[in-house]
């Protein structure tokens, strides 16, 4: 007997060894928010909870041709950016999501997170890589994620408070983007950990509470894979939003130790409880 067809959703990101974060993370979001998970891999980090000890970068052409491949054949219900490692394959990228419909104006809503190192400090792109970023992917974006220091190289504003975070949102908005959503980890000093969605007109305040663990590896990738699974159930931008912030909370909430240093954010809290025997 066949079953119903979940929605898909793809995510076009690096691989990570130590699986906290990029295509793993986003891959695991996917299963357990109920989507199917498509990748077109950019990259393969040789990473662990210690740093990026080497990588290789994938042929632009085979990045764009994983896109096409999946969104011909198989179709897509939203889609997803974190490590994009060039400016060769961001070019690549852009020209594959034109193509199979995927973007801002487009019919499959395009989420970037524009993922510009690991939380070890190490650059997971160039400045050209952050040029092709500004004028490429974010004029093509449905929604951008950033963190605080990837508000800080995009627009050059230090945020240090909640009023900047929106001050943020609307100079990373005239970048082009449909959608902002400033994301508030690093703001350390706040007891509470509250994220800000901006779409032009309203500022949407995803209010949390702050965890007391260092094990965050992998939050961002989760916050951004969860918002772009409940786009491709069909939720509108400020609900699918409100259910990253609420699938990122808890995962960081379950956080597990692992390796020397920062361990993984966890989405085994989702899962279901297996039969007793
Ligand atoms: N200590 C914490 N407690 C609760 N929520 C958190 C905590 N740290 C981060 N978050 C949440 O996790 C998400 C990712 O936030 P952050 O600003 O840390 O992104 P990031 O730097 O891209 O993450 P990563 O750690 O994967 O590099 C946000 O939704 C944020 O609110
Ligand atoms: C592959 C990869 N993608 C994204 C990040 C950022 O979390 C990382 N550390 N590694």
């Amino acid at each position: 007997m066949s079953q119903a067809r979940p929605p898909a959703a793809l995510t076009i990101a690096g691989s990570d060894s130590g699986g906290a974060a990029g295509l793993q993370a986003d891959l695991r979001t996917f299963v357990t928010c109920g989507v199917h998970g498509l990748v077109a891999v950019t990259a393969v980090t040789v990473q662990n909870t210690l740093g990026v000890h080497d990588r290789t970068d994938i042929p632009a052409n085979i990045v764009a041709a994983q896109i096409e491949a999946v969104a011909d054949d198989m179709g897509l219900q939203a889609a997803k950016t974190g490590m994009l490692a060039s400016a060769e394959i961001i070019h690549a990228v852009a020209r594959a999501c034109d193509k199979a419909g995927i973007g801002r104006d487009a019919e499959v809503p395009f989420v970037v997170d524009p993922v510009a190192a690991s939380m070890h400090g190490h650059p997971l792109f160039d400045e050209a890589g952050l040029s092709a970023l500004r004028e490429e992917l974010l004029p093509r974006a449905t929604v951008v994620t950033p963190n605080l220091d990837e508000v800080r190289l995009l627009t050059g504003i230090d945020v240090t408070d909640r009023d900047r975070m929106r001050e943020a949102a609307v100079a990373l908005r005239d970048l082009g983007p449909r959608h902002v959503l400033v994301k508030s980890g690093h703001l350390v000093e706040d007891p509470e950990c509250v994220d800000v969605l901006y779409d032009g007109t309203t500022f949407t305040e995803l209010p949390g509470p702050r965890f007391a663990t260092p094990h965050t590896h992998g939050a961002g990738d989760a916050m951004a894979s969860a918002l772009t699974a409940g786009l491709a159930r069909g939720m509108e931008m400020a609900e699918a939003a409100k259910f990253g912030k609420w699938f990122v909370s808890n995962a960081v909430e379950h956080s597990y130790p692992m390796g020397a240093k920062v361990g993984p954010v966890s989405a085994f809290w989702r899962l279901a409880p297996e039969p007793s025997p």
